[in-house]
């Protein structure tokens, strides 16, 4: 057994999303957004659950930003609702929907925490669906305006901001799968979607600079599974590269770094790519300061000629969360060793791992062992690739608090922090416990 230690001033925190765990959807003058419809439709989400209550940070923050600093966080990632600050989503500002942000920003100043905001983590305007949403080449505009306006308001405090959470989840779990608001099923709109996000992220990252936000740092987050070839034959090494490139930070990164998609995108999915999207490369391609990483699983890809891909995910046949997601933190290594290795990032941030089990209270406390034992696995993952010249900077564990877990509603507690929904009593479990240890050492032992 040995002390391994992360670099000083190693950012470690949580993470959460506003529609996930504010509740209130709708006070002061919100706008709704598109997860309050999609949640408000029959159907969509595990037992009826909406987000209307979550975990009620919106009335609650102050008690939740004291929990972070019982647990000694560095930092805390969170998620500002576009419709609190534009009710439509552009022209008209919301007075104090800007307020709660205003505030949520100071007490977590005054704890000696550090803010780092998600501008874009799913719960678009409902009006701008209804003009197209992410479809329409015109959200680029209504996105870096909005962008702008959050720079503006909150850049004499906040250093660390990140544009959108999650890309790839939002054009093809939302627009392709359609488990996910706005709950469509076209690839070509996903495509679509993919590219505009694109556009929008990197005319945000313009007026960034632009606002001049001293000691500012812009990046994007991006969903990553670790696709490894479930043998050494070239057909399935090929299609875990594929799954690779479409699945994973390539897609995005690669129009950010290099002006171009993936080159498997381009041989395998060039049909669905939006007609002359080269035409917009040249304005995608803008320098960002850091890389988001969001990581929790791994699997096997076959070659499989039925699959639009060309590959089909297979399991290993290891330990799973709660989610069905396999526990791989080996893949975890590979995600951030890869990303350092393929485009050179300035610095990356873990932005969530982490993990859903089966929580339960015992006398009061919560001793979620499985939970730990993730974390830790991923934390050695971690050490190992900061050893092998990976630049990162910090971590966030996926989440702060249980919250709405999208389509799956509350059933799936993430949280180091356990939320008695009936009551909203907040209870730190053991992993928060353990967290705080680990970040007050700067030190894992193993
Ligand atoms: N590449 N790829 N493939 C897609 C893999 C999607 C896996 N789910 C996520 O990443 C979501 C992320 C989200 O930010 C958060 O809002 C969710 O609560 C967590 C937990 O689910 C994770």
């Amino acid at each position: 057994m040995s002390t391994k230690y992360f670099p000083k001033d190693f950012l470690w925190g949580a993470a959460t999303a506003s529609y996930q765990i504010e509740g209130s959807p709708l006070a002061d003058g919100a706008g709704s957004s598109i997860w309050h419809r999609f949640s408000h439709t029959p159907g969509n989400i595990l037992n009826g659950d909406t987000g209307d209550v979550a975990a009620d940070h919106y009335r609650r923050y102050k008690e939740d930003i004291a929990l972070m600093k019982e647990m000694g966080l560095k930092g805390y990632r969170f998620s500002i609702a576009w419709p609190r600050i534009y009710p439509y989503g552009k022209g008209k500002i919301n007075v104090k929907g800007m307020d709660f942000y205003d505030r949520l920003v100071d007490e977590l100043l005054e704890a000696g925490i550090t803010p780092f905001i998600t501008l874009y983590h799913w719960d678009l305007p409902a009006t701008l669906q209804d003009l197209g949403g992410w479809a329409n080449r015109d959200i680029a505009c209504w996105f870096a305006d909005y962008a702008d306006y959050m720079f503006q308001r909150l850049g004499d405090r906040v250093e660390n901001w990140s544009t959108l959470n999650e890309p790839w989840v939002v054009a093809f779990v939302g627009h392709l799968f359609g488990e996910h608001a706005p709950g469509m099923k076209d690839i070509y709109s996903a495509f679509l979607v993919t590219h505009n996000q694109l556009r929008a992220h990197s005319k945000a990252v313009r007026a960034f600079r632009e606002a001049n936000i001293a000691n500012g740092k812009i990046g994007i987050t991006l969903s990553n599974t670790s696709h490894d070839p479930a043998t050494d034959s070239m057909e399935d090494k090929i299609a875990a590269k594929v799954a690779h490139e479409w699945n994973n930070y390539p897609l995005f990164l690669h129009p950010i770094y290099y002006g171009d998609y993936p080159d498997t995108v381009k041989e395998f999915l060039k049909e669905y790519l939006p007609k002359n999207y080269y035409k917009d490369m040249e304005e995608i391609k803008e320098e960002i300061d850091f890389v988001g990483i969001n990581y929790y699983s791994g699997d096997l890809v076959k070659f499989d000629p039925d699959s639009p891909l060309g590959g089909k995910s297979v399991k290993r046949g290891l330990p799973k969360t709660e989610m069905g997601w396999e526990i791989y933190p080996e893949g975890f290594y590979k995600i951030l060793k890869g990303l350092q290795d393929e485009y050179n990032p300035k610095e990356v941030y873990v932005t969530e791992n982490g993990a859903a089990f089966d929580d339960k209270v015992e006398n009061g406390e919560v001793h979620d062992h499985k939970r730990i034992d993730y974390l830790k696995k991923h934390f050695e993952m971690a050490h190992k690739a900061i050893e092998d010249g990976v630049k990162l900077k910090g971590y966030f564990v996926w989440s702060l608090l249980d919250n709405f877990e999208w389509a799956f509603g509350y059933s799936k507690r993430f949280g180091i922090v356990y939320v008695d929904y009936n009551t909203q009593k907040r209870i730190i479990k053991d992993s928060g416990k353990w967290y705080s240890q680990i970040i007050k050492n700067n030190s894992l032992d193993f």
